[in-house]
């Protein structure tokens, strides 16, 4: 599949998430399920959004001891999803331990890690302690990440040209943050526009509310999918 969109499904149930859900094109976008749909309804959410032809990215950003997040890992892989992905700030041990659980048992998920929260700038995150820019910060983690095996990262689109020349084109760079020019800022701070950040380097684009909050949500899909295309 060659869209680089991933439709983030933050809805308090599957069953409010559907409407929008039947109206979409497997083809045409990947979702992503969070930590809401998946604590309020489970498995059963992603095995219904696969029997609806959807490859999904599992976005439950694990980060403890590596023994526990590798076990963790592989419960996601078993459900036979496209993505999972762990906290790089989890350290090479965690990181490393989950891709070795996925080459154990021939799992073929890909395994990303999340470098610097795309709603941190860099004064959130000299309160938690880290006095790099966030920009800085995120190349390093995603530096990390390449050398524990990782498939790629979540960073901002700010970041993806940069994560590539470091670690690689194959190396995977999936941004959230992204935010149309009709579209308001959230909580979201490293941001850009969906055409800037594939003209900047991301592989895939996070959308949550800019489309799921909209008055139309297909409609703002359609602005988004032409602004890709260049119309
Ligand atoms: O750094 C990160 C990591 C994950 N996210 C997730 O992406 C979506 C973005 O949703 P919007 O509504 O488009 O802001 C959301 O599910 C986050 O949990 C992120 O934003 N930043």
């Amino acid at each position: 599949m060659s869209t680089p969109l991933i439709i983030a499904l933050d809805h308090a149930s599957l069953a409010t998430a559907l409407p929008l859900v039947d109206q979409l094109d497997p083809q045409r976008c990947r979702l992503k399920v969070g930590k809401e749909l998946f604590v309020r309804e489970g498995p059963q959410a992603v095995a219904a959004l696969q029997q609806r032809g959807f490859e999904i990215f599992l976005d439950l950003k694990f980060h403890d001891i590596p023994n526990t997040v590798a076990a963790a890992v592989h419960a996601a892989a078993d459900q036979g999803v496209w993505m999972v992905n762990v906290h790089a700030a989890g350290g090479r041990q965690m990181m490393s331990a989950a891709r070795d659980v996925l080459a154990r048992h021939n799992l073929t998920t890909r395994l990303i890690a999340v470098t610097v929260l795309t709603s941190m700038d860099d004064a959130a995150l000299e309160e938690v302690g880290v006095t790099l820019a966030a920009a800085v910060q995120a190349l390093s983690l995603a530096q990390l990440a390449a050398d524990s095996g990782m498939d790629g990262v979540v960073c901002s689109a700010q970041e993806a040209s940069e994560v590539a020349s470091h670690c690689g084109d194959d190396f995977l760079r999936v941004t959230p943050g992204i935010r149309p020019a009709f579209a308001v800022q959230d909580d979201q701070r490293r941001i850009m526009t969906p055409a800037s950040a594939m003209a900047a380097g991301s592989t895939h684009l996070v959308i949550g509310r800019p489309i799921t909050r909209a008055d139309d949500p297909m409609v703002a899909l359609e602005r988004i999918e032409q602004e890709l295309s260049g119309e």
